[in-house]
């Protein structure tokens, strides 16, 4: 298996939790004899990716995204399937595993939280024995984009949250590993350091070939970042394709408004069937049986109607993958 690739098949975890009883006899009593519960949290996932590839793991709450990336960077071990990163078992190999992924928890750190910014990273250039030239290369490459000297000297725990991600997506990436992994890499950011963030990415995905597998729940983060969508529900994949193909998958399609020229009309337009009609404005959606672009349906509607106004809306990707998880259940 090629440098970069991630390959999971039938990815299953079922956690084993002991059930509390409320009280102090039902406390005793789960310290004598623990009654124990099991909890599917990802139940069958299987999923490539290819290497320079970037993939968006989208879920709800609580869908089974952490833990299925917890299972593919080797954190946890599966219950049961197969996984393989690098070519690499992850639970079972984990110190090679470790040298050729990078891995980044939006709410957790892995800098020393009483050391400046600059030391964190010196002390993993030693973990991971890279040359000061190599390290000196690597700063400047991610300086580019991250702008880590404006707080290069700070204390990790004086760090802004932006800052702090920022320093450790270069933590994670020093030791240039094909595969990145990033949970919720950007959650709570503003829109500025989200964006420095998404451009970073995009130049380690496109640039330097990085495999980037992440979580978020931020549609636009998707929009902006991912040409291909995992969808997660109840520990299983809805979906795995073009980010553009969940508007079929979701059955949520554009539509067009147009504005006519005298009081709305019944408008028989072939191809395209008319949703709603309030005074002069009319709104028409594509056929399900017709394959029609747009672009086509606003020359027959101009064709057709005498129109003033007219304007295609694209849908959200937020009503998108809420109609998806839907349609999933
Ligand atoms: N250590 C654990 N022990 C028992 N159950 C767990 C454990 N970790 C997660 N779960 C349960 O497994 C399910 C999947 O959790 P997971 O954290 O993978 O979801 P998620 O998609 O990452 O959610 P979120 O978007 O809220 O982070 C949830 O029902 C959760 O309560």
């Amino acid at each position: 298996m090629p440098a970069g690739t991630i390959v999971a098949e039938d990815l299953t975890k079922v956690y084993r939790t002991v059930v509390r009883k409320p009280g102090a006899a039902g406390a005793l009593k789960t310290l004598i004899r623990p009654e124990h519960a099991t909890k599917t949290a990802v139940g069958g996932v299987s999923l490539r990716v290819e290497s320079g590839e970037l993939l968006a793991l989208l879920g709800p709450n609580g869908a089974g995204k952490s833990t299925t990336i917890k299972m593919l960077c080797g954190i946890l071990t599966p219950t049961s399937g197969t996984v393989e990163v690098n070519g690499i078992v992850p639970h079972r190999d984990r110190i090679a595993n470790a040298r050729r992924i990078g891995v980044v928890f939006g709410q957790r750190t892995q800098l020393w939280r009483d050391l400046p910014a600059r030391t964190s990273l010196e002390v993993l250039r030693d973990i991971y024995g890279l040359s000061d030239a190599d390290f000196q290369a690597r700063i400047a490459e991610f300086n580019r984009i991250l702008e880590l000297e404006e707080f290069w000297e700070t204390r990790a725990r004086q760090l802004s949250l932006g800052q702090r991600v920022r320093c450790d997506l270069a933590a994670a990436l020093l030791h240039d590993p094909p595969v990145v992994f990033l949970d919720e890499p950007t959650i709570g950011m503003d829109v500025v350091v989200k964006e420095q963030v998404r451009e970073f990415l995009r130049d380690q995905v496109h640039r330097r070939g990085r495999t980037v597998l992440l979580t978020t729940h931020d549609m636009t983060e998707v929009a902006k970042l991912a040409e291909r969508v995992a969808l997660i529900d109840h520990g299983r994949l809805v979906y795995d394709g073009k980010t553009a193909g969940l508007h079929d998958l979701a059955g949520v399609t554009w539509q067009v408004h147009v504005t006519v020229d005298g009081a709305a009309q019944a408008a028989d337009v072939p191809g395209m069937r008319m949703t709603r009609s309030e005074g002069d404005r009319l709104t028409f959606v594509p056929d399900q049986s017709v394959d029609l672009s747009p672009r086509d349906a606003v020359r027959r509607l101009i064709e057709h109607l005498p129109v003033t106004d007219i304007r295609v809306e694209e849908p959200d990707l937020e009503d998108v993958v809420r109609a998806a998880f839907g349609a999933g259940r």
